[in-house]
């Protein structure tokens, strides 16, 4: 297998050049060294390597950054201080096999050196297309002092008094990754799947084709990884659509002989608005036209800068047709998957989410659940939805009978009686009457929140957010040519303010997509299009799941809504304006135009197209407009105070003595 970590560091062509009079050491020839290769050079794991440098206050984005020679020294002693073996120590493999499936045992319980720093709170979420720990904000410099593992707090009791307390998050055990696949279409999704699935799934059963059930399990040299078999990003969101996130890697196929196309842009949206990390794989490398720099170019353009141009995106080329490559991908997963720090309590309480349902003729029912937390028995009581299921039997992905499966396992379940649909999430019950009153219980919630919908509107707040706090307003643009779609980003750009953020989540060219409407309802997104529209398919799904599409043929139009948006006003709010009085003193008849009212302004102003209203005594006879407003002969916009003037309504019964009042509409400008 290639080496991805090689011991010999290399220059960062990148980042600065190297301090004068910088010291060479045996181990690292260079002034600078990666953070994974200095990792693995001493033998620790990826994760507390960061742990260390967090601690010693050291700023980096990920664990491709470079850190200086002295700070390597500074690590190495820290090392040593603590006695863990700064050269044979294990890099911790995330997910070894055990017996229950999806269970790993939890190597910090074992014996093992204390480790020097830890973080009390879970790793930060990374930002969308970046490495893992990119962007962590460096905590106050502690000492390099931690807990102490279990195994060692009673040797070293009084030590760990002074440490902060341990976390109960170091007990719970590693589970896999769980990656799904997208990209543009025919850019190799399915056969890199084919290719892993291939190559690293132990059939089980004598000729064992493993059948379609929605996921697969691989095994690598660096544990399991768990691959969604449905690839694309409708999938995806069709399950972040119902709430769940299945999905800790979403791995962007581009084939190198085509790059960017519209669909590999929407997959890097969906990865971004779910903040679930990315790795690039560009495929078809094996092909003579395959220009994978041109790639690599083409994804710095959308701010996603690979690895090798100093950015944090991890690129790596395959060939699901001659394999080369992918063991690197498996190897770069499991390294994203050890700095997410993946746990899941295999004796917590139950939770997954369904992969995808069918009815098979003779089984009936089939489910495939994805085990999020705690552990699937045969017999449990699963409740999904309104309705609750009892399993009968589990298969795992390899055709195999279980009993049992743990965190990120995926089951096919016998026990359903309706097919449930992806995303749903699954929760157990004790027995069936809990899973009925459970069921019981959503239904009614369901009903009083439907009824709750029909008379609450939504208050200010929740339009806007917390008062004070930055407003994100997330949006998803479709216009006609690319030349727009930039035009509209540069003017969006532009309107963002410290109050408000504007995410253009997506922007692409042509109709909005049932894609783009599911990204929406995720993220609670507008869809904006400029000089294109949905078809009518598109409009029914947006209708049903409450998402906007509004279309415009005049870019003003288009950014007057943003500036709704912005203003946390969906429809403008207008509000109407009082301008001034005029008091008739008499009718003239007019053949063309029929009454007009000769009349004195005694307050304020009067305009053409405003409105009107006629009082006679204390009534008021009359709501209209003023169509006409005149001067002698001249036809004006505007009579101000003191002046006489003819006014024309669209009503013909004014009468001398009546009093005439404009007003106008305005537009609530801030709410
Ligand atoms: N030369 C070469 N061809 C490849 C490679 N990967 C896929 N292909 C070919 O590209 C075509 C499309 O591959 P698929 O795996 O079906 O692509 P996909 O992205 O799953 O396509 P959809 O399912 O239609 O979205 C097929 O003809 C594959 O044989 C590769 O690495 N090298």
């Amino acid at each position: 297998m290639p080496d991805l970590f090689p011991d010999q560091p290399f220059i960062d062509d990148f980042h600065a050049a190297p301090p004068t009079g910088a010291r060479t050491s045996p181990e690292v020839s260079m002034s600078k060294i990666r953070i994974y290769s200095l990792a693995k050079e001493v033998g620790v794991d990826n994760h507390r390597m960061l742990e260390i440098l967090d601690g010693l206050g050291v700023q980096y984005k990920s664990v491709s950054s470079t850190i200086e020679e002295d700070t390597v020294e500074l690590i190495k002693q820290i090392l040593a201080e603590e006695g863990t073996d700064a050269t044979g120590g294990q890099v911790s493999d995330p997910t070894p096999d055990t017996e229950v499936a999806g269970e790993t045992p939890e190597p910090a319980a074992a014996p093992q050196p204390t480790p020097a720093v830890q973080t009390a709170a879970p790793t930060p979420e990374p930002a969308p297309g970046q490495m893992p720990s990119e962007g962590r904000a460096v905590p106050p410099t502690p000492t390099a002092t931690a807990p102490a593992s279990p195994a060692t707090q009673g040797a070293a009791a009084t030590q760990v008094e002074e440490r902060p307390t341990a976390p109960a998050e170091r007990e719970v055990p590693h589970r896999a990754p769980v990656v799904t696949i997208m990209g543009h279409v025919d850019h190799g999704k399915t056969s890199l799947l084919d290719y892993i699935r291939k190559t690293k799934v132990a059939a089980k059963e004598a000729g064992g084709i493993t059948q379609h059930v929605g996921a697969f399990e691989a095994q690598t040299s660096k544990g399991r990884i768990v691959f969604i078999d449905t690839p694309g990003h409708e999938a995806f969101t069709t399950i972040r659509a119902r709430g769940a996130n299945v999905a800790d890697i979403a791995i962007i196929v581009i084939a190198a002989d085509d790059s960017l196309m519209p669909q590999t842009r929407e997959a890097i949206a969906h990865a971004q608005a779910a903040k679930v990390p990315m790795i690039v794989a560009i495929n078809k490398i094996d092909l003579a036209q395959a220009d994978p720099e041109r790639v690599k170019t083409d994804l710095t353009q959308l701010n996603l800068v690979p690895e090798e141009y100093g950015g944090d995106l991890v690129v790596v080329p395959v060939s699901a047709r001659t394999g080369e490559g992918v063991e690197d991908l498996l190897e770069y997963i499991s390294l994203t998957a050890e700095l997410e720090d993946l746990r899941a309590d295999p004796k917590g309480t139950f939770s997954g989410v369904i992969i995808e349902g069918k009815v098979d003729k003779q089984a009936g029912v089939l489910a495939t659940v994805m085990v999020q937390e705690g552990t699937l028995h045969i017999g449990d009581f699963l409740v999904v939805g309104e309705r609750y299921g009892k399993i009968k039997a589990m298969t795992d992905t390899g055709g195999g009978r279980i009993k049992e499966a743990g965190p990120s396992t995926p089951v096919q379940v016998l026990g359903f009686s309706d097919v449930p649909e992806s995303g749903e999430k699954v929760v157990s019950a004790k027995n069936e009457h809990a899973a009925r009153e459970l069921v019981d219980a959503r239904a009614g919630q369901r009903r009083d929140a439907e009824n709750a919908r029909v008379r609450n509107r939504l208050t200010l707040e929740e339009m806007m957010g917390p008062v004070g706090t930055v407003r994100t307003v997330n949006l998803i643009l479709r216009a006609d040519t690319q030349g727009s779609v930039e035009a509209l980003q540069g003017i969006l750009a532009r309107k963002e303010s410290e109050d408000v953020k504007i995410n253009v989540m997506f922007a692409g060219i042509g109709s909005p997509s049932e894609a783009d409407v599911l990204l929406a309802s995720t993220a609670e997104a507008t869809i904006l299009c400029f000089s294109v529209t949905a078809a009518g398919g598109v409009k029914k799904i947006a209708d049903s799941k409450g998402v906007e599409i509004k279309s415009y043929r005049i870019i003003y139009e288009l950014i007057d809504e943003v500036d709704r948006l912005i203003k946390g006003t969906s429809e403008p709010v207008f509000e109407e304006k009082y301008l001034g009085r005029a008091e008739v003193r008499m009718v003239i008849r007019h053949p063309k135009s029929g009454n007009i009212a000769g009349s004195y302004v005694t307050d304020g102003s009067l305009k053409r197209n405003s409105k009107a209203k006629v009082t006679r005594g204390r009534q008021v006879v009359y709501e209209g407009t003023i169509v006409g407003l005149k001067r002698f002969k001249d036809d004006v916009r505007e009579v101000q105070t003191g002046y006489e003037c003819g006014i024309n309504l669209d009503w013909d019964d004014v009468m001398e003595g009546d009093i005439i009042e404009a007003s106008e509409m305005v537009e609530v400008t801030s709410a």
